[in-house]
């Protein structure tokens, strides 16, 4: 079987040696899914996982915009249309310095598995720009936002491509971008979710991600005969996901005790409370200022400027930044100060070394493509009310939210218990993701 995993990953490398993140990803899910199709004689000889590491298309394009001082500045835009076997393309766009096709690449194969598992009818897809929208003002994020949706919006439409946001993409970034396809197209339609609520988007949307992570956490939790009441938390980013997952962790009892951004961490022994977190939202969401500005406010916290938050002692850790932000010394750091679960708010947050650890010492942990979900799902029941023209309560989409957080953590068990009887949330997660789409794929052909 080794080989036989060596010998695909040598053939994504060919192709593709010069996209790490998309091979650490890849790797990932080949590593649990080669052995299962090896043994289900239905999927055997027929090239499945080959034809989902090769995007159905890739597109790239020239966008131009003039900034405040009147100079045109140039990025480049991407959307990747990964697999459409179960529904339209689906997924996020990043703005980030960082952003190139290796990344997108890693996030449109994860989104594809992501959807499936969500129960929801979602392809994957994902997209961005190389654009820093740091220090940048509202009327250049806009210019800059129409200039991109100038070229999107012949790729995307309500069946057939749906983007939303990422790091970088919030709101604000969605209404221009939503305004720019409306006047192109001529039409009002559920073509990006995220929207705001007065102009079709779903409430609880914002909050999903982060209070979907924090329910995946729960079930894995309440599986143990445990909860999130009295447990300290330690959490990286103070984005959307970062807020949202801290806002329900609170709201379950638990002690939050860091956030941190690109520059560094908080860390608040008292416990990042309501009060705190409003404050904390106001820094990101409005000031668009760094976490380090929470000590102006409440000094008897503790700034660590170019570190990331995993030495804090913690019960439960929730990545919730980016891709690769824990490693596998600070997983090690996080099982000896006594921490029982980590579950990931980010895309790919811990690198192989981590996972290595939290495997090792037999920890709860759960990727980022089964707890993150929440927020994809929560997009699909946008589409859903954009489709029937209808706006259902918060309560109403919580609870839809709750209930699909339960389903891809029972799928995870379905697919991935042990012989133990310990759960490889990996293995549930790959697997329970791939059957649903190798299954359409199989049905609709070789195309
Ligand atoms: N927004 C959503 O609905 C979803 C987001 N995600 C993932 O969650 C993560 C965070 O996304 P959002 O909160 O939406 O973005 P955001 O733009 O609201 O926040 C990103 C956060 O990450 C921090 N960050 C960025 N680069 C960093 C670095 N190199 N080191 C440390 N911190 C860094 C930023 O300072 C910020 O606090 C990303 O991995 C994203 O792909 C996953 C599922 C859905
Ligand atoms: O809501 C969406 O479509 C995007 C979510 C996303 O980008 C993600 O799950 O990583």
């Amino acid at each position: 079987m080794k080989e036989k995993i060596e010998a695909f990953l040598d053939l994504v490398k060919e192709r593709n040696g010069h996209e790490p993140e998309f091979l650490q990803a890849v790797k990932e899910v080949a590593e649990t899914v080669i052995p299962y199709i090896a043994e289900n004689e239905i999927y055997n000889g027929k090239n499945i996982l080959l034809r989902m590491v090769e995007p159905e298309r890739l597109i790239s394009f020239r966008v131009s915009w003039v900034d405040d001082t009147g100079e045109i500045q140039v990025n480049r835009g991407y959307r990747i249309q990964m697999n459409s076997a179960i529904g339209p393309y689906k997924g996020g766009l990043r703005f980030h310095p960082t952003v190139n096709a290796s990344i997108l690449k890693f996030l449109a194969f994860e989104q594809v598995f992501k959807n499936s598992l969500t129960t929801l009818p979602m392809g994957g897809g994902k997209g961005g720009s190389d654009f820093d929208p740091k220090g940048k003002s509202d009327n250049e994020i806009m210019r800059f936002c129409h200039a991109f949706m100038t070229e999107l919006f012949r790729h995307i439409g309500h069946n057939t491509d749906v983007p939303a946001g990422d790091i970088g993409v919030g709101a604000r970034e969605i209404g221009f971008m939503f305004g720019m396809y409306k006047k192109l197209n001529n039409t009002f339609t559920g073509v990006l979710t995220g929207k705001g609520a007065s102009w079709g988007g779903s409430l609880i949307r914002p909050e999903a991600t982060g209070y979907g992570n924090v329910y995946f956490a729960q079930n894995m939790l309440q599986r143990k005969g445990d909860s999130f009441d009295g447990k300290t938390v330690a959490i990286s980013g103070s984005g959307n996901v970062a807020q949202y997952a801290a806002e329900k962790a609170i709201e379950l009892g638990a002690k939050v005790l860091t956030l941190s951004d690109s520059s560094g961490y908080i860390y608040d022994e008292a416990g990042i409370d309501s009060e705190k977190l409003k404050h904390v939202m106001y820094i990101k969401n409005d000031k668009r200022g760094r976490i380090s500005e929470y000590l102006e406010t409440y000094p008897e916290a503790k700034y660590v400027a170019g570190e990331r938050p995993w030495s804090v002692k913690c019960d439960i850790a929730l990545p919730c930044a980016t891709q690769n932000e824990l490693n596998g010394e600070e997983a090690k750091q996080l099982i000896d100060n006594g921490c029982i679960c980590v579950s990931e708010g980010a895309n790919m947050p811990s690198t192989p070394e981590a996972i290595h650890e939290f495997q090792k010492g037999k920890i709860l942990f759960a990727p980022g493509k089964a707890s993150n979900a929440g927020g994809v799902a929560t997009s699909g029941l946008e589409m859903s009310q954009n489709s029937l023209r209808l706006s259902w309560s918060r309560e109403e989409v919580d609870s839809r939210l709750k209930d699909i957080m339960k389903d891809i953590h029972d799928s995870c068990v379905e697919y991935g218990t042990n012989e133990d009887g310990t759960i490889d949330y990996i293995k549930g997660a790959n697997i329970a993701g791939f059957v649903k789409v190798a299954d359409a794929m199989l049905a609709q052909g070789v195309i």
